[in-house]
């Protein structure tokens, strides 16, 4: 027989630092991003992550509405032990006409196990004339009802009410009863739900400061269809709420919810809060990025904070202040949020760019001002030609080691190669390429297959380097990206080649350019052996 939630409670009474509640509903709302799918186990890692982050909530799901859903609030139960957070399970309002105790989607937040529930309730009355299809007396009732039962059961309660904004627009009065209503019945915490994502951040100060007035605690939950989820959230803090909702990453339903992160290291950073645990703030850059390849959604590179753009400096003009100080060209410290500044070589850099990308990669280049300029130069005349040193610093550490060593660093010497493709009776083409080089004082001729030239041509040098450099058996290619140059002369337009080779441990992206895609591959492939044996500390013949 089931005990009461009074004893199944997981995780109860973990509150946040202070008492201000970071909310997340990454496994909620998160999940309702077109395209993202979360198995149990997704869930149970993403779960850890956020404890590990410090949020004082996380909601995983709505149990009951789903097998999976009801499956992890079980699991979570038996296993999840979460160090801060407590975990809140998501669900609706009774049905109208219909009492809380009968109702079967309350009794699965009931015997979820989670010592809160998050109830989403209708305060627009709109909603609740044409989408519930009931009276706005009977809402309110909903709304009480449910909020007391569960209270009763022993489990808190928070109330998120779906299109506040709009509603208190649309009928200010009844907005602010079914606020009161949800407070007098015990709600703990009353979410203010911009759900169509439409509002500005002065619409959402003016609006909250009248809600205030009700005394009721109250949270913020803000859609970014406007661009202003992060913005109206802050917007709702400095007008009074002490409760933010949002997703890692701003996952979410159309454009996403609250960027969760941005919503911390702002209330942290600039609004000089503590509402994490101290130092946790900065394992957000890491958290976020474990997030993502959980929810296999590439991490935008622009995201505020936690994205690798988000301090890596291209224009020459930036570097060169970044050299004396890099708070001239930076809002906060990185590291404050576990990132790290980056310089982008490209022919946007000057010497100050690449003196301190130099730096980054091991080399002093600041002794020799000729040879600086030179590098300057020598990067601009190469981009003019179609490579790109931004997205290649394998590349650009090869050119730089010439440039210190006055030659290119190198392994062997290519003889010839060369490629065929056939497609005999029609079958898919097969392509079979021959390299011709002398290694280690070795002379090498090696027939490589591949299901395409370049795979021929990758098959064949490897294998012909390997029997010299038994390294580069750990070398693989793990991406290969190709990009048609159109210089606007038509016909002479060039192809650019970025490969990224991998050992196993790290990786490393090389660049190339030719008149066609075999020539540009070619470069960019010994580029990449060049490069994978130099890392591994194997002597070449410039530098010993
Ligand atoms: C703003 C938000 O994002 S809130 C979160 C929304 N999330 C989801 O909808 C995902 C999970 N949902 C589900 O799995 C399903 O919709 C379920 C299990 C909840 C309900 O499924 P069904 O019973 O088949 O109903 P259906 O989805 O067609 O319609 C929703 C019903 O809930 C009612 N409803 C909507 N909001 C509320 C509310 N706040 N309180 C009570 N009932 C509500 C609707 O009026 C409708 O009732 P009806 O069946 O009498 O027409
Ligand atoms: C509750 C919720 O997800 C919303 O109103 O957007």
């Amino acid at each position: 027989m089931p005990t009461g939630p009074k004893d199944r409670a997981v995780n109860a009474g973990h509150q946040s630092v202070s008492d201000f509640h970071v909310y997340d509903t990454t496994m909620r709302d998160g999940a309702q991003q077109e395209g993202l799918n979360l198995s149990v186990q997704d869930k149970m890692h993403i779960a850890r992550h956020l404890d590990d982050l410090g949020v004082g909530y996380i909601e995983g799901g709505w149990p009951g509405s789903n097998p999976k859903d009801t499956e992890f609030f079980a699991l979570a139960a038996k296993e999840l032990g979460l160090k801060h957070a407590t975990l809140a399970a998501f669900g609706a309002t009774r049905r109208a006409g219909v009492q809380a105790s009968e109702d079967p989607l309350i009794q699965a937040l009931r015997d979820s196990g989670a010592s809160v529930v998050t109830l989403v309730a209708k305060s627009h009355d709109r909603h609740v004339t044409e989408a519930l299809r009931t009276t706005l007396e009977e809402n309110l009732a909903m709304v009480r009802d449910t909020v007391t039962y569960l209270r009763e059961e022993g489990q808190r309660v928070f109330v998120d009410l779906e299109h506040f904004f709009d509603g208190y627009r649309a009928n200010r009065d009844y907005a602010l009863e079914v606020v009161r209503a949800a407070g007098d019945a015990g709600a703990e915490v009353v979410i203010l739900c911009d759900t169509n994502g439409g509002m500005l951040p002065h619409w959402v100060t003016e609006i909250v400061t009248d809600v205030a007035t009700t005394g009721v605690r109250l949270g913020i939950h803000a859609h970014n269809d406007t661009g202003c989820a992060v913005a109206n959230s802050m917007a709702a803090v400095q007008a009074g709420v002490t409760h933010v909702q949002g997703c890692v990453n701003g996952y979410g339903e159309r454009t996403g919810n609250a960027d969760l992160i941005t919503c911390v290291a702002n209330l942290e950073l600039k609004l000089g809060m503590t509402v994490l645990p101290e130092g946790s703030l900065a394992d957000a850059s890491r958290i976020s990025h474990a997030i993502a390849e959980i929810t296999n959604y590439p991490p935008s590179a622009r995201q505020p904070y936690t994205g690798v753009s988000a301090f890596a400096h291209k224009a020459g003009l930036h570097a060169s202040a970044i050299r004396v100080d890099p708070n001239l060209y930076q809002h906060i410290d990185p590291a404050l949020v576990g990132n790290d500044m980056r310089l982008l070589v490209s022919e946007m850099a000057g010497r100050a760019t690449i003196e301190l990308k130099g730096k980054e990669l091991g080399f002093d280049l600041a002794d020799d001002p000729a040879r600086l300029a030179r590098v300057t130069d020598r990067v601009k005349a190469m981009e003019q030609a179609g490579y790109t040193f931004e997205a290649a610093d394998a590349s650009f550490e090869l050119l730089l080691a010439e440039e210190i060593d006055g030659a290119r660093p190198s392994y062997f010497d290519v003889e010839s190669w060369r490629v065929l493709a056939e497609s005999a009776r029609g079958d898919d083409a097969v392509a079979e390429a021959t390299v011709k080089l002398v290694a280690g004082g070795v002379r090498l001729a090696v027939i490589g297959e591949g299901n395409g030239p370049v795979n021929a041509l990758d098959h064949a040098l490897r294998q012909a380097i390997e029997q010299v450099y038994p390294d580069v058996a750990r070398f693989h290619l793990i991406d290969f990206r190709v990009r048609i140059l159109d210089q606007g002369h038509g016909t002479d337009a060039v192809t650019r080649v970025l490969i990224e080779t991998s050992d196993g441990k790290d990786s490393w992206v090389t660049v190339g350019v030719g008149a066609n895609i075999i020539e540009a591959s070619w470069e960019a492939l010994v580029d990449a052996l060049t490069y994978g044996l130099r890392r591994h500390g194997v002597a070449s013949r410039t530098n010993g």
